[in-house]
């Protein structure tokens, strides 16, 4: 579906302080209504990329374009009202307020209560737990409920852009496929999902397109199931969490 692209990283060099650069020249291109899944071993710069993307990391250069707009260098509020969404890894839904509350202050910056009370019966619409226990305390819901309730929020502003970083992390098989299926959803919607994954092989069967990272640049890239089939993916994991057994 669709191939306007929506978010485009483009020679991106970025790293903390001092330290040796994390990403070297990284491209990457998602489109409309498509799924691109990071993989790569720890520390490969997974998680950097989609920090440079939403703001929170300023690359030492390289470009950031969200919809056809150069973004780079512009802060997470900014990209946020531009209709850029990150999900953080764990768990980031706010204990002890309900899970409506949660999901409201996702569209804090949305004025019009019709526009409001839209967006709320979309994404309830859209994770039907939000609804069941819109009044429940998130703390109580389980992690997989509470990933979805940090979904629902992140869908709140109608992003164009989600990324998503390491979603499955902690949950049980089943929850994952639930959490997939979710993911799914949102494409469907036209959303663009950059999401980074170490459970390789599940999120290749999802995604439209792979990437593998390594050296701070994607090493290998290409039609998601055909990657998960590539055996120079096992390789470069050296037997960590390798492709063939990083599903579960
Ligand atoms: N806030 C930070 N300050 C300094 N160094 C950092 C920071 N965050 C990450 N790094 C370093 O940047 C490198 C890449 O980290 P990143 O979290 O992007 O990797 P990743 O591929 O997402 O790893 P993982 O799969 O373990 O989550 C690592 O060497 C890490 O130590």
């Amino acid at each position: 579906m669709g191939s306007e692209a929506l978010l485009s990283l483009d020679g991106i060099t970025a790293g903390y302080g001092r330290a040796a650069l994390v990403l070297r020249g990284l491209s990457v291109t998602v489109n409309a209504g498509e799924v691109v899944c990071l993989v790569g071993p720890n520390g490969a710069g997974k998680s950097t990329v989609l920090r440079v993307a939403s703001g929170l990391l300023a690359p030492r250069s390289g470009t950031v374009v969200l919809a056809g707009e150069d973004v780079t260098g512009r802060s997470p509020q900014d990209l946020l009202g531009r209709g850029m969404a990150h999900v953080l890894q764990g768990h980031s839904v706010f204990r002890e307020m309900t899970v409506g509350e949660n999901v409201r202050l996702g569209g804090y910056t949305v004025r019009d209560p019709v526009r409001l009370r839209a967006r709320i019966e979309a994404v309830k619409e859209l994770f039907p737990v939000v609804g069941e226990r819109w009044d429940s305390v998130a703390g109580l819901l389980s992690g997989g409920q509470q990933k979805q309730v940090e979904f629902a929020r992140a869908l709140m502003l109608e992003p164009r852009v989600v990324l998503l970083d390491e979603p499955s992390m902690g949950l049980d098989p089943k929850t994952t496929a639930t959490v997939f299926d979710q993911i799914d959803l949102m494409r469907r919607t036209g959303v663009a999902v950059l999401l980074v994954e170490q459970n390789a092989r599940r999120a290749l069967e999802m995604a439209d397109v792979g990437c593998v990272l390594d050296l701070g640049r994607v090493h290998l890239s290409g039609p998601a199931r055909e990657l998960a089939a590539d055996p120079r993916l096992g390789a470069l994991y050296l037997g960590g969490a390798a492709a063939g057994n990083g599903g579960s």
